[in-house]
């Protein structure tokens, strides 16, 4: 039997992209610039692909992530280098990309000059497009972080997150901050991260599955198998 997965998979990104897209177009029309916050990880590379292809006056248009670990952006695991190598090509590669990370060791002493840069951008974004890991954490939003509760609370926009179950050290942008944008979409793919979005939309406990965070936002949750 043939398996459609990747099809599927590529057909998704193309309609993420175009939604995303037409968001940004939007507001386009109204502001100067936008902004667009995009996840890591590795469910969005044909959506990246898919958005680098479009038609849209990228010059005008800022890009940061949700969420970051805290390596050198020539790390394989640096979403910043994800986004280089995948989003910011061709025509893409106008846009301006403000990365999450810093030349201090820590996040921790880096946190408040990642603040400063993500506090300077047009927010409120145009989109926000989430994605989310077995465990229901999105951006860094872990349920085993013991900042958690401070991500989920503050009105900083970033937040230096150390988690058990992660080997790197992170930063992402807090609740309140990925809240300050009219739309989101939730890029996800496979049975297993369907069946956790389906226990997700049957609770509301966010501790214990932090993208609950986000269910009653306006979202488009965009998943294929
Ligand atoms: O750690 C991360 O994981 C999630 C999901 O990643 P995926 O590889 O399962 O697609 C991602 O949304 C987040 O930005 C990233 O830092």
């Amino acid at each position: 039997m043939q398996d459609d997965t990747p099809n599927a998979r590529e057909s998704l990104a193309r309609q993420l992209a175009e939604a995303v897209a037409e968001a940004l177009r939007h507001d386009l029309e109204a502001r100067e610039r936008v902004l667009l916050v995009v996840s890591g990880g590795s469910t969005p590379v044909p959506f990246f692909r898919a958005l680098a292809a479009t038609a849209l006056p990228w010059s005008r248009i800022d890009v940061t992530l949700a969420d970051e670990r805290w390596v050198a952006e020539s790390a394989d695991d640096s979403n910043a280098r994800l986004v280089r190598r995948e989003l910011l090509q061709g025509k893409a590669a106008e846009a301006r990309f403000t990365p999450l990370t810093s030349a201090a060791e820590t996040p921790e002493e880096g946190v408040a000059e990642v603040a400063a840069r993500v506090e300077a951008l047009p927010w409120p974004a145009s989109a926000v497009v989430l994605g989310m890991g077995g465990d229901g954490h999105t951006a860094s939003l872990f349920p085993d972080s013991p900042e958690l509760s401070l991500a989920l609370s503050t009105a900083e926009p970033v937040v230096a997150v150390r988690t058990p179950s992660q080997p790197q050290a992170r930063i992402t942008l807090s609740a309140d901050r990925l809240h300050q944008c009219p739309r989101h979409f939730l890029h996800i793919t496979g049975e297993e991260k369907r069946a956790v979005l389906g226990r997700a939309l049957a609770g509301d406990d966010t501790r214990a599955l932090p993208v609950r965070a986000f269910l009653a936002s306006p979202l488009g949750i965009y998943w294929a198998p």
